[in-house]
């Protein structure tokens, strides 16, 4: 449904904190995103006090918001919030105001205030759950350890190692203003906000689409390969080493391998090039397909199906890889690195890789994190990656004044 917004202008921090404060009392899961390079901030709210589910053959589904974790499901289903309630209101860097629809204005007035920001919504992790869940430096190293051993064995080609980093949630953490941090900061990325009650409640700025389809047009994207963005023009002065154009190419050739396992051959492939996401770069390459001229209407649930987890944030052969990571990794990945994204809604379906993610719970926010390792790979240098790649959260969650 499409909400005509009230004519009354608000700023857009007042607008997030009115539509989390909506959210959280809806009682209900809720969702809200910016896409990349959009000028609009989309909402989606869902009644339904129990965490709904779906198949993830997504033609089938409604319009709504898909979450689903890293592991595959034996039922091959989704957490998903249909859009019972959906708006989309304008959101651009120099319009300090927007609108909201009344209802939402009318409902966080009589609201109670207190509530805006409620993290007794999250739930609560134990200090032994904090301690388990991945996040010393040491295990990290060790893994990569194992992964380049394990790749010089020759038992994978890639694998993709990550952890945790787990921060106070102080009380000045005001999750309106993060969002609108990461909004502002991210522009390229897609940030969003997603709710699940008694299921968990996250927060991200992803630069890697897993599949969109619009009208008739499918695309998917390669990305791997890790710089800190240096200089004036880093796009155009950057150098990548062997290692991570090896790196990129795999992802790349996986995804070809993919269309090949369907015997689709009329794809567009561009690239790779250099991509900023944040202050990192990133190599990429495109893919599109039309799906009316191929005769593939269902491409988009197919691929889907095919390519998750790519090997981006699995590695290469997969079952390989994912056998590795679960032996060896120490912690559960749960929505990271899995998908999330709007599902049908005005014809388009964009799912995006959760990556540069964080949960929240009562009293902690988790950030997580991977790093692409080959047999060129140098433990330390990943640590650091993956300390960059998870303050690109981490630093607007720390400091509320950020
Ligand atoms: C696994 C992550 O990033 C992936 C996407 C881009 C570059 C990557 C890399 O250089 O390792 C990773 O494959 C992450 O951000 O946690």
């Amino acid at each position: 449904m499409i909400e005509s917004l009230a004519a009354k202008s608000i700023s857009q921090y007042e607008a997030l904190q009115q539509i989390l404060h909506a959210g959280f009392q809806f009682g209900g899961s809720f969702a809200l995103w910016k896409r990349p390079k959009s000028n609009e901030l989309e909402v989606v709210f869902d009644d339904s006090k129990l965490a709904r589910k779906v198949n993830i053959s997504l033609e089938d589904v409604p319009s709504g918001f898909i979450v689903h974790p890293f592991e595959d499901q034996a039922d091959h289903s989704a957490f998903f919030i249909e859009s019972k309630e959906y708006f989309k209101i304008p959101f651009a860097k120099d319009q300090s105001e927007t609108n909201l629809p009344e209802w939402i204005q009318k409902f966080a007035e009589q609201g109670d205030k207190s509530l805006q920001f409620a993290p007794d919504h999250f739930p609560k992790i134990s200090a032994q759950e904090i301690k388990k869940n991945g996040g010393d430096k040491e295990h990290f190293l060790e893994l990569v350890r194992k992964s380049i051993a394990a790749v010089k064995m020759g038992s994978m080609e890639k694998v993709v190692p990550a952890r945790t980093k787990t921060l106070e949630m102080t009380k000045d953490f005001d999750l309106g203003k993060s969002l609108l941090n990461l909004i502002h900061t991210y522009p390229n990325s897609f940030v969003n906000f997603f709710h699940l009650p008694d299921v968990g409640t996250w927060i991200g700025a992803s630069p890697e689409i897993l599949i969109e389809t619009s009208g008739d047009h499918f695309y998917t994207m390669s990305l791997a390969g890790t710089q800190v963005a240096k200089g004036e023009n880093p796009l155009k002065s950057a150098a990548w080493t062997q290692k991570e154009i090896e790196e990129q190419a795999l992802v790349s050739r996986y995804i070809v391998d993919c269309f090949k396992k369907i015997r689709l051959r009329e794809y567009e492939e561009h690239g790779p090039k250099t991509v900023m996401a944040g202050n990192l770069l990133h190599l990429r390459s495109d893919f599109r397909v039309n799906m009316k001229e191929t005769n593939f209407p269902q491409l988009g649930s197919v691929m889907l199906q095919l390519l998750h987890p790519t090997s981006a944030v699995c590695g290469m052969p997969r079952k390989e890889a994912h056998e590795f990571l679960k032996a060896n990794e120490g912690f559960e990945r749960k929505f990271f690195a899995g998908f999330i994204g709007p599902v049908n809604i005005e014809n388009k379906t964009s799912i995006y890789v959760n990556l540069r993610t964080a949960s929240l719970s009562q009293n902690t926010i988790t950030l997580y994190a991977g790093a692409g390792v080959t047999e060129d790979s140098d433990p330390e240098k990943e640590w650091e990656e993956t300390e960059v790649k998870c303050n690109i959260i981490g630093k607007f969650i720390q400091t509320a004044n950020n």
